[in-house]
């Protein structure tokens, strides 16, 4: 059998995983053309690199048909009910840093902690007869984070991109998504609540429970984490 290994299959994420993996003996690249989406592992026996989108890539750990990805924190933990029953979290690679977080325009002056957020969702439910709307792509640690802290009045609106602009495209009061720099949201004129983040992502290796490792593999796995520095 091989060892199959999902990584993203572009950008900053790709870049970096493949130095991460460079800078401990292990070379992946891609097999051919850069638009050619299945890759080549040298440095180590018995691995088969498949690209992925990173987002994807929770899934197909979930369903054992990679036995180990590289993807971001917040991505597993978003895409899979009880993540930890599914995958086991082999390192955090100290790259792709992004917090969730919760941003309201810059304008509600008198809105600035979670407390306030509950407050005027109660307000605008009252005022316009249907639930503040919260845009995001990130439902399920939106919904469990709102719930442990009493935040109950709000809806989410599905945002698969470009999330900040809901705002001002008037679909959404506020936003729950990932920054880095905090550019995008000066730029919309948003502002974050005073709050811890929601989630703090970095991008991680993981090892999936649910694939089928043979003896074999699981000596290849041994092997890597041998040559990594890390627990198996
Ligand atoms: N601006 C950013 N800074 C740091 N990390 C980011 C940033 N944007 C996204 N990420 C992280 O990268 C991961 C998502 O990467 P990416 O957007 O490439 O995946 P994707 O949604 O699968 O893309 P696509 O579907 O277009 O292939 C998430 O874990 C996220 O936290
Ligand atoms: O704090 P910043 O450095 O400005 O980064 C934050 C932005 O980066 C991500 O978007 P991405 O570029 O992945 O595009 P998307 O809107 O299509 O998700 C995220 O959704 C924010 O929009």
């Amino acid at each position: 059998m091989v060892v199959k290994l999902g990584v993203p299959s572009k950008g900053r994420l790709m870049d970096k995983t493949f130095e991460w993996f460079s800078e401990r003996g292990v070379t992946l690249s891609r097999a051919g053309a850069e638009r050619e989406y299945s890759g080549v592992v040298d440095g180590i026996e018995g691995v088969e690199l498949v690209m992925l989108s990173a987002s994807e890539i929770p899934r197909e750990l979930a369903a054992g048909r990679i036995h180990m990805g590289v993807t971001g924190s917040d991505l597993v933990r978003d895409k899979l009910a009880s993540w930890e029953n599914k995958v086991y979290e082999l390192a955090p690679m100290g790259f792709g840093h992004a917090d969730l977080i919760i941003a309201v325009p810059k304008c509600w002056t008198d809105v600035d902690t979670l407390d306030d957020l509950d407050a005027a969702a109660a307000a605008f439910r009252a005022r316009h007869g249907f639930r503040l709307r919260i845009a995001t792509k990130y439902h399920h640690l939106i919904r469990e984070y709102f719930k442990a802290h009493g935040v109950a009045d709000y809806q989410l609106v599905d945002s698969q991109g470009a999330t900040e602009g809901t705002v001002k495209n008037l679909t959404a009061e506020a936003i729950a998504d990932i920054t880095s720099t905090g550019e995008t949201l000066r730029a919309n004129h948003l502002k974050i609540l005073n709050c811890d983040p929601v989630h703090r992502s970095q991008a991680t290796l993981f090892k999936s429970r649910m694939a089928h490792w043979t003896d074999e593999d699981r000596a290849t796995l041994a092997e890597l984490c041998r040559m990594m520095g890390l627990d198996d």
